[in-house]
């Protein structure tokens, strides 16, 4: 077959897209009418995955589930913006690895708000500028952001869902060779993230290394000084017109980041997969076993636990500690709600929410 006549085939294709995009979209107003008129949420996680899950099992075609979720996500994000449009915060500045994450849920269409600090987006979602805020929590080779995860205690906000991203970093300069490059800026943790590629490649060089705030920042620095090179997310090259020399410099081809959204009073109804994350401040814990008596709690309730990180009690001079923990489960499953009681004001209960493995 000819170009042409491929490329009048999926013009028609495209027509009965638009159509049949359009129509959902009625369909959406719909339900945002519904949903205003009950005040309802408008975004539901669970919802869309069950799209998801169901389109999975029926496609036969070429698309693989992640196609599918990329597609969909933006199909999603129009329809909230349709609904009702949302003002989305996240760790800036553009181009951060937290901008692709928060652009995986909420798409290209939604208003966001850049905000320099985790501490402004926490703050932006409770003052109410932004209805959610996307905050990275973890990297799977460095371990938690301790900064995001002490504001989880401090403010009063709830968990929405959790987006994983692959972390890939490039080495991008406008000079187009090493030897020309006096300093290269990242982010702390990405210089530790491509400890093999600094020590390869820039071995015995007078080079210096500069940590900046964000992978971004860095871009923008390179951007500036043509002596200079960034560690940086592509976007971010990109975004600010840096070369890129290499990519994907990172050691572990594992490397991934979680981040959260956030907004304020959220609750997820229950799906079939769930993940719990609660704030554990335990009374007496000079006592002997009372953090084994407290995880055996969950372990006698068959719950599995997947993540307990401690954090220090601040203002007192004692070693005392209280405990982010993640389990699998809703809040509203039966053995959950008996550890929920049993311990009370102790635990702060931040959000159940849709599982992403
Ligand atoms: C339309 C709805 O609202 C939102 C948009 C969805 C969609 O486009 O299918 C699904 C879930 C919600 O996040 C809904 O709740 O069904």
């Amino acid at each position: 077959m000819e170009l042409q006549d491929l490329r009048n085939r999926i013009d028609a294709l495209d027509d009965q897209l638009l159509g049949i995009l359009n129509e959902r979209m009625e369909l959406v107003k719909k339900v945002g009418d519904l949903k205003r008129s009950s005040q309802s949420i408008i975004y539901r996680p669970e919802r869309e995955k069950q799209i998801l899950d169901r389109l999975e099992k029926r496609n036969d075609g070429l698309l693989t589930r992640q196609a599918i979720d990329a597609i969909f996500f933006e199909i999603f994000a129009v329809s909230r913006n349709l609904e009702l449009p949302e003002r989305v915060s996240y760790l800036g500045p553009e181009g951060s690895f937290t901008h692709q994450a928060a652009e995986s849920r909420f798409g290209g269409m939604s208003e966001y708000l850049v905000l320099p600090t985790i501490h402004s987006v926490f703050e932006s979602v409770e003052t109410g500028r932004a209805k959610f805020g996307v905050v990275p929590i973890e990297n799977n080779q460095e371990g938690i952001v301790i900064e995001t995860v002490d504001f989880l205690r401090e403010k009063n906000l709830s968990i929405v869902a959790e987006v994983l991203l692959q972390v890939h970093f490039t080495f991008a300069s406008q000079s187009d060779s090493l030897k020309n490059i006096r300093r290269i800026y990242s982010k702390d943790i990405a210089f530790r993230q491509c400890g093999k590629f600094i020590s390869e490649y820039l071995e015995g060089m007078d080079i210096e290394l500069i940590p900046v705030e964000s992978t971004s920042k860095a871009a923008k620095m390179a951007a500036q000084e043509p002596d200079s090179a960034a560690i940086c997310s592509s976007i971010s090259a990109r975004l600010f017109g840096v070369p890129i020399l290499y990519d994907n410099i990172e050691d572990s081809d594992q490397n991934r980041t979680r981040f959260l959204i956030l907004a304020k009073d959220f609750v997820n109804i229950k799906s079939d997969d769930d993940k719990t994350t609660i704030i554990a401040n335990l009374p007496n814990t000079n006592r002997p076993g009372v953090l084994y008596e407290f995880l055996k709690d969950f372990n006698d309730r068959g719950i599995n636990l997947t993540k307990i990180e401690s954090r220090p009690v601040r203002g007192t001079s004692t070693f005392r500690a209280w405990f982010l923990v993640e389990f699998l489960g809703h809040v509203d499953d039966a053995p959950v709600q008996e550890v929920m009681h049993k311990y009370g004001s102790h635990l702060k209960w931040l959000g159940s929410y849709i599982r992403v493995s």
